[in-house]
């Protein structure tokens, strides 16, 4: 039997999304569930390509234990410290070292020449073992890497003190088939591979990045790095859910590779980061779409109906879907919303749990068929928000086919002054963004995208509304659900609004 390590980079690769930016808060949360899924790695970021995500890396490492945290470095003396400082309270820190090494990014990228990249390979592992035996090295772009250079380097690295070596497809290029032989070759060449453990790293580019991960897996690799809802830099990683249940649901063709991992906190953990991150999981989309678990064709019915298995390959209790018995509505009590909250892994203080008790009862009782979704999605509002700078405290909105849509809104900002403003508008919500506009007085900021989704079916649904900012140089996700959408609306764009403010905030701070 070989143990499979899953190494998780939904806050290293995944926050590289375009448009992604968490919050501290949100890293924490999200590094918290991964914890409970039981990843084995946590990559939790590249601390030296900015501030915030030092203090986060830092901060995951300081509270999240019993699981590897991993921090990236390029392979320089200044990331490596960097990414050590970050990890100094980290039960089991994991320095993560890497370097180009295909003959394309060492041209025109590096611009260095294969003796000077494995120089600089081994020079970096060697320093970066000096802080800690674990110490990770990627060869970026090794998919269209040489063989035979790949094999003297890891011999090299391995000789210097890494303790894995990851094998990235750094733009999604290879073919599985391919990639299982290149693994293959990699195993079969490099002297010492057997001692130490072999990891895989793959894109998306073409739609593989799962299939060419699955594939090295059999072939001896030992660890799988994947990123939730297979979010990461282009079209993405390979998808923690997918590589996990294929896994396990493959048992008879994966026989001798063994995963540790609690499958049932996929769907909890994959509405977090999509909640947070803003980016919307397809319907389709592998285990964790809403379509995944969902029959709509007669014959498909009947089938189900009949037997489960004759259209399921998987059960859906075992991603966590529709685990919970328990059904929530108005006319639930504390003790209903403890123990939904202690099921779904929530701890919460007297003091919290009773403002979440009083939006619970709000929002069942404006809405019929509450859904866990839907209490999720509102407990992970309450629990992760940032700090309020701008308060909603009044909005009235006119409009129809015959009057100009106005907003007339009311805004605490700072301690407690209180602002107003009046705007009309192409439509409610440009009325609303044009007045919370005037009040915030903030140069720069651009609307770049703007969404809103039934959280569950029906009239009565929750608005689950995702605003995204560019203001300066940054991106803000703000997020909310409610049942009434111009209040959606307007809260998700306060949210990134306070994002912004509390970085502005700590940033004059310091
Ligand atoms: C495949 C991956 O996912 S790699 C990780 C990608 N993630 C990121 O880039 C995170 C966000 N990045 C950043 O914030 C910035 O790029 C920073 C802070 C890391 C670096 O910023 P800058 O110092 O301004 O450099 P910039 O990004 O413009 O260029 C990268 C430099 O690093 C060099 N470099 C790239 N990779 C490596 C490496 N693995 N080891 C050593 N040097 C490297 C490049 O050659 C270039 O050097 P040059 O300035 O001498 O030409
Ligand atoms: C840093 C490495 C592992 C990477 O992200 C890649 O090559 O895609």
């Amino acid at each position: 039997m070989r143990k499979i390590k899953i190494f998780d980079t939904t806050l290293r690769d995944g926050e590289q999304s375009p448009g992604v930016s968490l919050t501290m808060e949100e890293k924490l949360a999200i590094a918290e569930q991964l914890s409970l899924l039981k990843v084995d790695v946590i990559e939790a970021g590249f601390p030296i390509s900015s501030s915030s995500d030092f203090e986060s890396v830092k901060n995951i490492a300081q509270k999240i234990r019993d699981v590897e945290i991993a921090a990236l470095a390029r392979a320089n003396y200044k990331d490596i410290d960097c990414a050590w400082e970050a990890l100094q309270e980290a039960e089991q820190p994991r320095i993560h070292v890497f370097i180009a090494t295909s003959p394309i990014h060492m041209k025109y990228k590096l611009q260095m020449n294969e003796d000077q990249v494995l120089e600089r390979a081994v020079e970096a592992v060697k320093y970066a073992a000096k802080y800690t035996n674990n110490v990770e090295f990627s060869a970026e772009d090794a998919s269209r890497s040489e063989l035979e250079f790949l094999y003297k380097l890891f011999e090299k690295v391995i000789e210097a003190g890494a303790w894995v070596i990851n094998v990235p497809d750094t733009v999604g290029y290879a073919i599985p088939q391919e990639f299982g032989e290149f693994i293959k070759k990699i195993k079969e060449n490099t002297r010492n591979l057997d001692k130490i453990e072999l990891s895989v790293h793959c894109h998306n580019d073409l739609g593989m990045a799962t299939a060419n991960t699955l594939v090295a897996l059999k072939e001896g690799a030992d660890q799988a790095e994947v990123a939730v809802n297979g979010i990461g830099e282009r079209a993405g990683n390979a998808a923690l859910e997918e590589v996990l249940m294929a896994l396990v649901t493959r048992k008879d063709y994966f026989e001798d590779l063994v995963v540790t991992q609690d499958t049932t906190k996929i769907l909890k953990l994959s509405n977090m980061v999509s909640q947070f991150t803003g980016m919307v999981v397809q319907p389709n989309k592998a285990i964790v779409g809403k379509n995944a678990f969902a029959h709509e064709s007669g014959i498909h019915q009947d089938g189900v109906i009949k037997e489960r298995t004759t259209y399921e390959i998987m059960k859906a209790e075992s991603i966590g879907l529709n685990s919970n018995k328990l059904i929530l509505g108005k006319h639930s009590g504390r003790h209903a919303l403890k123990e939904f909250l202690t099921s779904s892994g929530y701890t919460v203080n007297e003091e919290t749990f009773e403002k979440l008790f009083i939006k619970f009862k709000d929002l069942a009782s404006k809405k019929k068929n509450l859904n866990p979704l839907d209490v999720e999605a509102l407990i992970n509002d309450e629990l992760y928000k940032t700090e309020d700078y701008f308060k909603l405290k009044y909005l009235s909105v006119t409009t129809g086919n015959t009057t100009l849509p106005t907003a007339t809104i009311k805004i605490a900002r700072g301690e407690d002054l209180i602002e107003k403003a009046a705007c009309s508008g192409d439509g409610p919500i440009d009325a609303i963004f044009k007045a919370i506009n005037e009040i915030a007085e903030e140069e720069n900021i651009t609307l770049i995208s703007y969404k809103i989704e039934g959280v569950t079916e029906g009239t009565d649904a929750l608005g689950e509304t995702t605003v995204k900012l560019k203001i300066g140089e940054d991106v803000y996700v703000g997020h909310s659900v409610e049942t009434d959408i111009t209040q959606a609306s307007t809260l998700a764009y306060l949210n990134a609004l306070n994002k912004y403010m509390t970085k502005k905030l700590q940033t004059t701070k310091k």
